[in-house]
């Protein structure tokens, strides 16, 4: 059971597809989730290797004054399981959602350009907001992965080119807490686990 005070729906109340290379082209099917904020910019697959390359991004279709809410989370639901979709939200082993929306192909990035807020007990205040610095128009939505993913289902070489870049991205259980919290906000779960690690 989940230990936050979970009252996520098992299923999202939006439908929502994810975009593939057949549903954005060709047919063109795909509905994007929030036109006005952000949108994918989808990379087809490379000829012939069948497998999902996760370079896809999100980027931002309007400019955010620094620290402004880009979206509130409405689609979410609870995770069957944790995967690398899912969004941490507790400390407990069900506490993993699902963002159902464009907000999937947030990557990760060790100098992010947006948060992540999941304060605990309060999903209707679940956000995703520009960082302080604020975000252009064009730009990617990134956010710091380790602060809401304790001990992540997949791990992978991180490529976001910052200066102070981590390298390898398993969650914020293989980081020290001043790695962390001079990269991004950290959610409360997390500061939770690192205290009792
Ligand atoms: C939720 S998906 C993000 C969207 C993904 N880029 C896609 O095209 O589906 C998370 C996955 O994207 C990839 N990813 C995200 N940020 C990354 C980064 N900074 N460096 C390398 N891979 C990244 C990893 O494969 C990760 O497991």
């Amino acid at each position: 059971m989940p230990t936050a005070l979970s009252p996520l729906p098992l299923n999202p109340p939006e439908v929502w597809t994810k975009p593939t290379y057949s549903n954005t082209h060709g047919g063109k099917t795909y509905k994007p989730t929030h036109p006005d904020l952000f949108k994918v910019e989808f990379t087809p697959p490379v000829s012939g290797s069948g497998e999902e390359e996760y370079s896809s991004r999100l980027v931002a279709a309007r400019d955010f004054e620094p620290n402004e809410t880009i979206t509130r989370l409405t689609n979410i639901s609870l995770a069957p399981e944790k995967a690398y979709s899912s969004v941490q939200f507790g400390s407990g082993q069900r506490d993993h959602l699902e963002l159902n929306s464009d907000l999937l192909f947030m990557n990760h990035s060790c100098s992010p350009t947006a948060e992540i807020r999941l304060p605990t007990n309060r999903p209707h205040e679940w956000e995703v907001r520009a960082t302080s610095k604020g975000l252009k128009e064009g730009e990617a939505i990134t956010f710091f992965y380790p602060s809401t993913e304790w001990d992540m289902a997949v791990g992978f070489d991180c490529s976001c080119g910052s200066d102070n870049c981590l390298g390898k991205i398993k969650g914020a259980k293989h980081i020290s807490i001043a790695d962390l919290e001079e990269r991004s906000y950290i959610n409360d779960h997390i500061l939770r686990l690192k205290e009792a690690s």
